[in-house]
């Protein structure tokens, strides 16, 4: 079986490419839209399916293989915060984010010619007080721009998270615990 990755994002095709399994990663866009009253649950599972089903159709010869996917987003009680495209927006999302907790859910797809499989996790992740300062000094990290929530873990945004409960690749975009099993049950192993 052949394996694809259907993510433009550095961060799943590393965590991935930890495995030591070969595979090819795919450039997928897709419209990443909410729909109105779409609880965040839903929403991130279909955009994990519909990354995971665009990747398959970008295939010349489908059969054989088997795309992941993934979506990540943070929720701040109701609220989705998502990439932010501003300084002005990304700080607000730091200082909405400081000294409380927040929730990260990424979901995954696992899709083949014949079936589809989805998975969700969420991890809870703890952010100390921000100080005003640090807000300035973040966003010229650059760190910001490309990240649901405005912040890597993985990152200097690692030095708001005082704890979190759950997964911690989970939050950087591919719960791996849960991808490598999801992957044997599909029959790849990767060690032994
Ligand atoms: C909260 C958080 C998010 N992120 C990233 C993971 C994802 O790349 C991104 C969420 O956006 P996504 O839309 O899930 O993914 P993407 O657009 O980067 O890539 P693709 O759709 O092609 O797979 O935010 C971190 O890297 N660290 C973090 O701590």
């Amino acid at each position: 079986m052949n394996l694809f990755l259907a993510s433009t994002s550095p961060r799943r095709r590393e965590l991935l490419a930890q495995l030591g399994l070969p595979f090819t990663a795919l450039d997928v866009v897709i419209d990443e839209s909410r729909r109105t009253q779409e609880p965040v649950a839903s929403y991130v599972e279909r955009m994990a399916k519909e990354k995971a089903e665009a990747g398959l159709q970008m295939l010349d010869d489908p059969a054989g293989a088997l795309v992941l996917a993934a979506d990540t987003v943070v929720a701040l009680e109701d609220e989705l915060l998502e990439k932010p495209v501003s300084r002005e927006q990304a700080g607000a999302m730091l200082r909405s984010l400081s000294g409380r907790s927040h929730v990260v859910m990424t979901a995954f797809a696992l899709k083949t010619a014949g079936c589809i499989r989805v998975q969700r996790v969420s991890t809870t992740v703890f952010f100390r007080n921000v100080l005003e300062r640090e807000v300035g000094w973040y966003w010229e990290t650059g760190e910001q721009q490309d990240k649901a929530g405005g912040y890597g873990i993985q990152g200097r945004g690692g030095l708001f998270v005082s704890s979190i409960v759950g997964s911690y690749t989970n939050v950087v975009g591919l719960p791996m615990a849960e991808v490598v099993m999801a992957l044997r049950e599909a029959g790849l192993e990767f060690v032994g």
